[in-house]
């Protein structure tokens, strides 16, 4: 049993099998990472003599099916979305804009990038204070990179090259493009979170939500979201 006390011959107490400094692992050897948090038989493909790295990314994004996303389970709605459906809907929402100056094609890839990391690091809510924002932005920047790498670049390289640009832009909000998504994402959460408010005839007020509003920038998007809060406010208003 390491570290255990015992009286050596001199009379004096010792430590038994001293735990020693190597023994320790160093926070660089705790801290999160995205190959040691991939299921096994994902990872068991790069060992293959001939590896389908294709199937790997289905396998991959597969996790995205089937991770609910956790804002709706912590406020108990348990046959909630996934994450993937989150962003199928952001992708169909970036064929819809308007604005000429916007590359549409452009925004639906970086909807469809935009979470992919959540398969590998779940999906973080902006009040968890488990994971502060640096930890999740260092998690997910790691795993884009890990999956692009390790998998995506193995097959098709220049494939690999954009999604992670397209992940970047979002992150980075560097794009006209990414700012439109951004504010999708934000929106697209608040059409679900209307339709659940409905679907549970009102019992489930979901008002923290609501505060995203105010992180809509584009006025195309802000448009479509104060239509949305007249319908909601309308609703509430319906039930008294
Ligand atoms: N409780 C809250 N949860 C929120 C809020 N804004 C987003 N979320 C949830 C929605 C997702 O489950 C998760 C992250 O969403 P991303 O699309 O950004 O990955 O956080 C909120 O205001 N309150
Ligand atoms: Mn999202």
């Amino acid at each position: 049993m390491p570290g255990s006390i015992y009286l050596n011959d001199s009379g004096n107490f010792e430590l038994k099998n001293k735990i020693h400094e190597s023994d320790i692992p160093t926070m660089t050897e705790l801290e999160w990472r995205p190959e040691n948090n991939i299921p096994e038989e994902i990872k068991a493909i790069l060992k293959e003599e001939q590896p389908n790295y294709v199937l790997s990314v289905l396998n991959i994004v597969q996790l995205l099916k089937t991770q609910k996303r956790t804002g709706w389970v912590d406020f108990g709605i348990n046959d909630c979305e996934s994450i993937a459906d989150h962003m199928y809907r952001m992708g169909i929402t970036s064929m819809l804009i308007k604005d000429p100056t916007v590359n549409r094609d452009k925004c639906v890839r970086i909807a469809l990038m935009h979470d992919l990391a959540e398969a590998l690091v779940g999906d973080i809510t902006p009040n968890d204070t488990a994971v502060d924002k640096d930890e999740k932005h260092r998690r997910e920047l790691s795993t884009i990179e890990y999956i692009c790498n390790e998998y995506i670049a193995k097959y098709n390289p220049i494939a690999a090259e954009e999604m992670l640009q397209d992940w970047l832009a979002y992150e980075n909000i560097s794009t006209l493009e990414a700012r439109y998504v951004k504010d999708i994402d934000k929106f697209e959460m608040l059409v679900q979170c209307y339709e659940y408010e409905k679907k549970h005839n009102g019992e489930k007020r979901l008002d923290q939500f609501w505060s995203a509003m105010k992180a809509i920038k584009t006025d195309e998007v802000n448009e479509w979201a104060a239509d949305l809060y007249k319908r909601r406010t309308a609703f509430f208003e319906s039930l008294k």
